[in-house]
């Protein structure tokens, strides 16, 4: 049987990512100077073929969840704090609102799985699939109906967000950082003291308890990561899943992705797993202070646009890439050829 999220993206067009890489080298800049953005662009330009890409209509949606691992302690912050900020959301106090806000952005919050269910709250959906996951220790995070819940949750998300060119995600749930930790290391088979960090600002001892909760979960469930829905079901998060769902419907509809910190490149990773065809359409905002996102980056041959030493989530990084997104796009369309602006070409 085949499965929704299985169904191939839009590839890209390699003969557009000629003329694209023709067109800067036609630009008045010495040859790669506009470095990185040269290849946001030329992929844009690959993928949505065309010479003048565009990223001008964004979404940013933040996916809420909880998690059983909490019970181990192996967060600074008790897990009362997701539903805190998704109050804190709603309100426009947390940090992806102002930037939402200042950019002008669209802007949603999405409750995937808090522990206890919400009061109705402004620009709230409450579409929770389960009270929390269970503790990744001992069993599986959750079953196999509400991890394809969780999965069809960003799908709905995409399908409803109209004619939008960027999906920007973003993620709130304590304890996640341990789940993204986990999904890395099924994803790289590195180990666990390379892919756990401070999350929210954890101590030493806590740092070793952590990798310790991730090895024995590993223990557990790595026999049995058959495919990349089981591993997001025995290890994943219903915000973290529901982000690798949006993912994947992002790139089947043509929607290009610009992926946050740590959380949400775990999800990618993920998304990337279940469907590989999806890998074009998913640009890296930054690299966060987690020790492990460089290395999961790594895996993905990605070159994240940001390093600001943030490590918060909920989509900050994206929203910050999105106006660099938005440079890239008008420079390669907007720029003089050496020919238009009769300037001398070198011979670089
Ligand atoms: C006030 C507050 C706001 C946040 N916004 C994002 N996170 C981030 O921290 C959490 C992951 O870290 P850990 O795995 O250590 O719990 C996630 O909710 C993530 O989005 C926050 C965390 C806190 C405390
Ligand atoms: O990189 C991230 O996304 C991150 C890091 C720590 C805590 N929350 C999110």
């Amino acid at each position: 049987m085949s499965h929704w999220y299985e169904e191939a993206a839009p590839e890209a067009d390699e003969d557009m990512r000629a003329a694209a890489i023709a067109r800067q080298n036609s630009l008045t800049k010495p040859r790669g100077a506009l470095g990185r953005l040269e290849h946001v662009a030329v992929q844009m330009s690959a993928i949505q073929r065309t010479l003048e890409p565009h990223a001008n209509k964004a979404l940013i949606a933040v996916f809420a969840g909880d998690h059983g691992v909490t019970t181990e302690d192996i967060s600074a912050y008790p897990q009362t704090v997701t539903s805190e900020m998704v109050r804190n959301f709603a309100n426009g106090g947390a940090a992806i609102s102002v930037l939402a806000k200042s950019m002008g952005v669209d802007f949603t919050v999405v409750n995937v799985g808090t522990v206890y269910a919400l009061e109705d709250l402004p620009n709230v959906q409450d579409l929770r699939v389960g009270a929390g996951t269970q503790n990744m220790c001992v069993t599986e995070a959750m079953s196999l109906e509400q991890c394809e819940e969780a999965l069809a949750v960003g799908r709905d998300i995409i399908d409803q967000a109209g004619d939008i060119d960027v999906f920007i995600g973003g993620e709130m749930g304590i304890g996640n950082s341990t789940a993204a930790a986990a999904l890395a290391v099924a994803h790289t088979r590195l180990s666990a003291t390379a892919m756990v960090g401070r999350g929210t600002g954890i101590s030493d001892q806590v740092l070793a308890k952590k990798a310790a909760v991730v090895t024995r979960a590993m223990s557990r469930h790595l026999p049995h990561m058959k495919n990349g829905v089981e591993v997001l079901r025995r290890i994943g998060g219903y915000e973290i899943n529901a982000l690798a769902g949006a993912y994947i419907r992002a790139a089947q509809r043509g929607i290009v992705v610009l992926v946050d910190g740590y959380i949400c490149t775990a999800a990618a990773i993920s998304a990337v797993k279940i469907n590989p065809s999806i890998r074009p359409w998913l640009f890296f905002s930054h690299c966060s202070a987690e020790p492990g996102h460089s290395r999961l980056l790594n895996k993905l041959e990605a070159e994240p646009l940001l390093q600001l030493d943030m490590r918060l989530g909920e989509g900050t990084g994206a929203a910050l890439a999105l106006p660099i997104m938005q440079a890239a796009c008008r420079l390669q369309i907007e720029m003089a050829s050496f020919e238009q602006a009769g300037v001398s070409r070198g011979n670089d």
